[in-house]
């Protein structure tokens, strides 16, 4: 079965639609594009599969009744903006999906969501029950409380992450543009990629930064192809139709194959910022990134950052280069008396609590092959 069937005959997928598709250039919602995307949603389900729904488009829409003609540069009405655009978006959605008889269900997720084990498995438990109970969840990332520091930005990675949370067996990504092109489709010349394998067939592409209203650009719906681990087909929402009954629309992404990453390694190399940095000498690094191992105290060399034990740090090389993530058991400030020592040592010296690993192999995540 090809992977354009494999999106036809798929049972749970993940479609996104991105601020544009979704929204007026006078920053209000865009009624009948919303009601058309629902009809291809609606008609889908008819048909058995079991949709998750991942809409941006709260800022976008909350622009409007604000009297902002563009999208605010700071968080505080970014936020507001979202305040007032996710309940406007979120009464179509459900007016318009009661058309069809649908009840629709809000999540609203925050980087922390995907950050802490607790909170994923929440938030997975959430969309399963939805989903059991036949309600259709609409994603949206909590805009109004995430922060800059911890906040995914664009909802492409976030549909990925919400695949491998649903195990979605495809994801469609509609954005303004019908397909990845070799470079920003507003400059002549570009040409359409039909097929992404692997890095070898973006080497020639420019990947450009977002359109009038959405963020991340083709950056993010590339990484978030990279991360959802599944087919991902990007095209336009007025494409929707055809993505959905798996025609040659838009740009297939080929999910990768060997190793798939668990879901723990993409939520903490994707869905986290590192609250600080621990550098490794040498002998550390080899140790992390070659073998797999634990990181202990013996090999940092320095620490940068206020994180807290249990926070995702950054694990640097000599040279500054970041090459882990993972989650921290200690205080910034406890390490600097324990770096270079044995955790023999400390445990001699400081107690047998202190014998611990800074970082645990099942708590780091490799991000560069050495
Ligand atoms: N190589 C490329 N191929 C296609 N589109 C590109 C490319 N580089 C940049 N873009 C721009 O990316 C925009 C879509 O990203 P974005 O605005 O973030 O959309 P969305 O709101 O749907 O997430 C398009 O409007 C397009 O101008
Ligand atoms: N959560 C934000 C989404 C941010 C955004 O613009 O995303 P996208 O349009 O998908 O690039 C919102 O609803 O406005």
């Amino acid at each position: 079965m090809s992977e354009r069937e494999a999106i036809a005959k798929a049972r749970r997928i993940v479609v996104k639609a991105g601020s544009s598709s979704l929204t007026t250039p006078q920053g209000t919602i865009d009624a009948n594009r919303i009601d058309a995307l629902v009809d291809v949603l609606a008609a889908r389900r008819a048909g058995g599969a079991e949709i998750v729904f991942v809409s941006s488009g709260a800022i976008a829409a909350g622009l409007g009744p604000l009297g902002l003609t563009r999208r605010p540069r700071d968080l505080a009405t970014q936020q507001a903006a979202a305040s007032v655009g996710q309940g406007l978006l979120f009464a179509r959605y459900t007016s318009s999906f009661a058309r069809y008889g649908v009840t629709v269900g809000q999540v609203l997720l925050t980087a922390d969501d995907m950050i802490r084990r607790t909170h994923h498995r929440n938030a997975q438990r959430t969309l399963e029950q939805l989903i059991t109970l036949g309600v259709l969840p609409i994603v949206n990332e909590n805009d109004t409380v995430a922060t800059d520091e911890i906040r995914f930005g664009d909802n492409d990675r976030l549909a990925a992450l919400v695949a491998h949370l649903t195990r979605a067996d495809a994801v469609v990504l509609l954005s303004d543009v019908d397909a990845l092109y070799t470079g920003d489709p507003r400059r002549p010349g570009v040409r359409r990629i039909t097929d992404v394998h692997g890095p070898a067939d973006l080497a020639e592409v420019e990947l450009g930064g977002s359109g009038r209203v959405g963020t991340g650009g083709m950056v993010t719906k590339v990484e978030a192809a990279r991360i959802a681990g599944v087919p991902v087909v990007l095209t336009n929402a007025a494409s929707a139709a055809h993505a959905l009954a798996g025609d040659g629309v838009g740009t297939l992404f080929h999910p990768a194959g060997g190793r798939r990453m668990s879901t723990r390694d993409l939520w903490l190399a994707h869905a986290t910022t590192g609250q600080g940095r621990v550098t490794l000498d040498a002998g550390a690094v080899d140790a992390v990134v070659r073998r797999r191992k634990s990181l202990l105290p013996a090999g940092v060399t320095g620490v940068e950052g206020d994180f807290a034990a249990g926070d995702p740090v950054d694990l640097c090389d000599p040279s500054g280069r970041v090459v882990a993530r993972g989650l921290v058991h200690y205080d910034a400030s406890e390490i600097p008396e324990l770096m270079g020592r044995s955790t023999r040592w400390l445990a001699r010296e400081l107690g047998a609590e202190y014998e611990r690993e800074i970082i645990h192999r099942d708590h780091l995540v490799v991000l560069t092959e050495q």
